[in-house]
């Protein structure tokens, strides 16, 4: 396949995808922050939400993880991958996931709005993806479990944060070497789910 942009023609993620056989350039994203904060491990239930076209994905299930993807696109099959086409901000996806299994020890979000690179419109289209990953997160995190959610900075961002922060042991902010140095895209890492503040009863 040829790179369609010049950013992608100059960029050795995208290179090293290709030679790798990961769907996307993505993949090192996760790749650098499991290493880094140790997510995801052998056995482990994880719930991928904007998963397509499937990089993170197919790094879970490498990791020996049990995987359930969600996006509005289709996605190809992976090994270990088991796939529902919908919008993660549905309460039908919810049940559709709740149907197959209930409770995941990690929660990832790489979802996006489309990218217009004016930061505060991408900041505003992203909140809503954000805090349904965190809903989703509440609902279906084991005590205990990680979450991991891209966000494009902005206004809301400190919120944002504050809020994450009350549910977790371990908070960090952080942004990945893969992730591009331009870009206004942030995760927030979330390790020990429950922690001290325990979620109310009805989330
Ligand atoms: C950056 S891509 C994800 C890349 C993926 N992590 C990988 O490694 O291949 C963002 C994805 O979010 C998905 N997305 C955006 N809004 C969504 C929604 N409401 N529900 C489900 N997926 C959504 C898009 O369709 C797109 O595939």
């Amino acid at each position: 396949m040829k790179p369609r942009r010049v950013e992608d023609r100059q960029d050795h993620y995208y290179w090293r995808a290709k030679k790798e056989g990961y769907r996307s350039r993505a993949a090192y994203k996760l790749k650098q922050m499991n290493a880094k904060f140790g997510l995801i491990k052998p056995g482990y239930w994880v719930l991928d939400l904007g998963a397509s076209p499937g990089g993170w994905s197919q790094v879970a299930a490498e990791l020996g993880a049990s995987v359930i993807a969600i996006d509005l696109s289709p996605m190809k099959d992976i090994e270990g991958v088991t796939f529902i086409q919908g919008d993660m901000t549905s309460e039908e996806t919810w049940e559709k996931i709740r149907e197959i299994r209930d409770r995941f020890d990690v929660v990832i979000s790489d979802a996006s709005p489309k990218i217009t690179g004016h930061w505060d419109i991408d900041h505003y289209r992203s909140v809503e993806l954000v805090e349904a990953a965190f809903s989703i997160a509440r609902r279906f995190l084991k005590p205990g479990g990680n979450f991991v959610v891209k966000m494009f900075q902005g206004e809301e961002t400190p919120k944002l944060y504050a809020e994450f922060k009350k549910h977790f042991r371990f908070k960090k902010l952080h942004s990945p070497p893969a992730s591009r140095k331009r870009s206004s895209e942030i995760y927030f890492i979330g390790k020990g789910f429950g922690g001290k503040f325990k979620p109310k009863k009805d989330e």
